[in-house]
């Protein structure tokens, strides 16, 4: 047990694979034993990979828990489980991706996206909050994304999904405040996890109906390359991101936003620099049709020119 105080009690939603496993391990292995860690997820005949990479500390510092954030019951009996409903630090990381023209995509699919990415989170929140503004402690950690910031393209309705929690969340920061319950956005770019593979593997088998031949041509042989590209040459671990999750946590002033991915501080930076959006639009256009395989390569060059001319900071793992 953590010497000179409580072990903090921390709630993952996701944790069967990806980000949420890595974070939940990453504390749960905390040498200082200075979190207690529920890991959850939807379908607990998953835990498997979780049970094995938590080790000894399985039954220990790490419990599992079942918790579906689409559905309301699961959420409250999940809560009510917990002795006292008390948690200190609630991560909602689950989430899904969604990948190709909009016109093939049905309204159910997306609204799929929506129900896990944004009402998922509200539903968490909604659930947990009330206590931890009655003690007026507690931090809330949600796993946004760079795509909350900036819209990619054929990412159209993930996108949207994200942008929606980043303003949810923005607004909830400063009520949240004066209860001195803290918020803070994890933004990563791409990262190492099933949702590329289950992404891809989507792609590999749909045919887009729905959708023109150059669309379907401009998503399949421009847009997929590029983007694998993109992975291969930027993408960063599921452990980066649990240990930057966690320097958010340890942080004594922890920041509300937070990219983890410095080649992605250009995309924002192009954002804020023209105000009529022009400048963003153009250099996506131009990176994704004109520069091709170079472009992950402009986008090292453009990151170090926003990082050392404005200065702009992501948080690192190490
Ligand atoms: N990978 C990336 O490039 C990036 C990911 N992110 C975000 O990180 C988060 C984690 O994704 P990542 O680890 O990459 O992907 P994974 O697909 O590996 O993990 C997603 C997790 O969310 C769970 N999940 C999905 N729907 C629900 C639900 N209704 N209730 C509870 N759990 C659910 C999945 O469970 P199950 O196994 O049952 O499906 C899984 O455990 C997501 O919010 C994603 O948007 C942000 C930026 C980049
Ligand atoms: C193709 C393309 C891009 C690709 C970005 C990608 C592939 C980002 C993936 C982010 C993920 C997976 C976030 C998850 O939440 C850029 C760099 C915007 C430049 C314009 C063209």
């Amino acid at each position: 047990m953590a010497s000179g105080g409580e072990q903090k009690v921390v709630l993952i939603t996701g944790c069967s694979s990806g980000i949420g496993l890595r974070i939940a391990v990453l504390l749960a292995r905390d040498e200082l034993k200075r979190y207690h860690v529920i890991a959850t997820m939807r379908d607990l005949r998953k835990k498997d990979r979780l049970v094995e990479a938590a080790g000894d500390t399985y039954g220990q510092t790490l419990t599992l828990l079942s918790l579906d954030v689409c559905s309301d019951d699961s959420v409250r009996k999940c809560i009510d489980s917990v002795k006292d409903r008390h948690i200190d630090i609630l991560i909602n990381n689950a989430g899904v991706g969604l990948l190709g023209p909009v016109e093939s995509i049905s309204m159910d699919e997306m609204k799929k996206v929506f129900e896990t990415n944004f009402f998922g989170t509200v539903r968490m929140i909604k659930e947990v909050m009330p206590d931890m503004k009655k003690r007026r402690a507690g931090h809330i950690i949600v796993m946004s994304s760079v795509m909350g910031l900036q819209g990619v393209v054929f990412n159209d309705v993930y996108t949207a999904s994200k942008f929606a929690i980043e303003g949810f969340c923005e607004s909830m920061a400063v009520q949240l405040l004066k209860f001195n319950v803290k918020l803070s956005l994890i933004e990563p770019g791409p990262v190492h996890t099933e949702f590329e593979t289950k992404m891809m593997e989507e792609v590999a088998k749909m045919e887009y109906p729905g959708a023109d031949a150059d669309t379907v041509r401009y998503f399949k042989d421009v847009y997929i390359p590029s983007s694998i590209d993109i992975f291969e040459a930027l993408g960063q671990t599921p452990e980066d991101i649990a240990k930057c999750t966690k320097k958010v946590i340890e942080s004594s002033r922890p920041r509300f936003r937070n990219l983890t991915n410095s080649l992605y501080t250009p995309i924002v930076a192009m954002k804020y620099a023209d105000e009529s959006g022009g400048l963003s639009v153009h250099t996506f256009y131009n990176l994704l049709f004109n520069f091709g395989s170079l472009m992950h390569i402009t986008m090292s060059i453009l990151k170090c020119l926003t990082c050392s001319c404005l200065r702009r900071r992501t948080i690192s793992p190490d």
